[in-house]
């Protein structure tokens, strides 16, 4: 299976005339140049995303890859494997944080199934695309072959492909997998070339003793590792399956002209693998929030972004990002509704 043309291809670019269209009709609504803030950067990006003057944001597709993690064996998370399998049927019944969050948008919600241990009936919701039941331990060796690599992204492809399908205006994706806390960081610091005790933190809710346990595997996992960087190359040696799908994701949207809203420290590791591979991604990604676990920062930081929320949060799911699209809605709605001064008779002029 090759891998998808996202990977080898360069996006599309934004519009930069309808950036300038939304720039102008910015200038000319009734409020002073300016005083909507972001809302008003928002609109103008998604009106150059989306190719359109009117922006919007009502269709949102999000779709949850589960995979779970080998390196689970060295007790990195203080949550059991098995939880990634029960999630996914969680998900599917709707009582999971993100299930809830999706009803409340009237988003459209998929989970991605790419291997767990536990068993998982068939659910509506869910695709079952199981490449293994877990990733090998990245302590110990590569945690996906080549091929589960190339499995992995496609599936994301194809959730990209879908969003596409359904005429989807944003894309958001989440990520279930016991253990992908120390996946992420130790992506983070084989790419950003910094230490595991700068970017590795609780997860789950390690204690201290815990975070310093899981900053010595991941050490081992990046010694192990050595000195390649390439961005694919990283991504099989110390990803997970949801990672890798995440990743296929990002590319497949960037792609195909989707805006992508981007989650916390998981899915933004992903999207920083994808703008190694393909630089032009970073101009279809919005950032939603930033996550509690401490090695966010450093991800957001190289990716050059500013994540418009920071609630604490450290759930993964898409659930940040879930709740930041009332503030894509309300920027739309803003940028295509309010009166022009010329409409509603109000002067432009500042001064008496
Ligand atoms: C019930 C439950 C629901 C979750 N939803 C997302 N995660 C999040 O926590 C996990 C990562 O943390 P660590 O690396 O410490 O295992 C991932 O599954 C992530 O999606 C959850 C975790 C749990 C326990
Ligand atoms: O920010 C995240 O993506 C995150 C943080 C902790 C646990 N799972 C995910």
């Amino acid at each position: 299976m090759p891998l998808p043309t996202s990977c080898t291809q360069p996006p599309p670019r934004p519009d930069a005339r309808l950036a300038d269209k939304a720039r102008e009709r910015q200038q000319v609504l009734t409020k002073p140049p300016g005083s909507l803030g972001r809302l008003e950067q928002l609109a103008i990006e998604l009106a150059a995303l989306q190719g359109s003057e009117s922006p919007s944001v009502d269709r949102v597709h999000i779709s949850v890859f589960a995979g779970d993690h080998g390196v689970c064996d060295e007790g990195i998370s203080a949550f059991p494997q098995a939880v990634t399998a029960q999630m996914i049927a969680n998900f599917a019944s709707g009582g999971a944080a993100i299930s809830v969050m999706a009803r409340e948008l009237g988003a459209q919600l998929e989970v991605v199934n790419l291997g767990t241990v536990g068993e998982v009936p068939a659910l509506p919701g869910v695709w079952h695309q199981v490449i293994a039941q877990t990733s090998q331990n990245l302590a110990k060796t590569d945690a996906l072959t080549h091929e589960q690599l190339q499995k992995a992204m496609n599936a994301g492809d194809q959730a990209a492909q879908r969003a596409a399908d359904n005429r989807a205006r944003l894309f958001i994706g989440g990520d279930m997998g016991i253990g992908n806390t120390t996946s992420a960081a130790a992506l983070a610091c084989a790419l950003l070339d910094r230490r595991p005790e700068e970017l590795v933190g609780p997860g789950t809710g390690l204690d201290a003793k815990g975070v310093s346990h899981k900053a010595r595997v991941v050490q081992t996992a990046l010694e192990r590792h050595g000195e390649d960087r390439e961005p694919l190359s990283v991504l099989a040696s110390l990803g997970g399956f949801e990672i890798a799908g995440l990743t296929g994701a990002i590319l497949g949207c960037a792609a195909r002209r989707i805006p992508v809203l981007v989650d916390g420290f998981i899915v933004s590791v992903a999207a920083l693998v994808a703008t190694r591979q393909q630089p032009g991604v970073r101009d279809w990604l919005l950032f939603s929030h930033r996550s509690a676990e401490p090695g966010h920062q450093s991800v957001l930081a190289a990716l050059n972004a500013a994540p418009l929320l920071d609630l604490h949060m450290r759930l993964g799911e898409g659930s940040g990002a879930a709740v930041a699209v009332p503030l894509l809605r309300t920027a739309c709605a803003l940028h295509n509704q309010m009166a022009t001064f010329a409409d509603a008779g109000v002067s432009d002029k500042p001064g008496a």
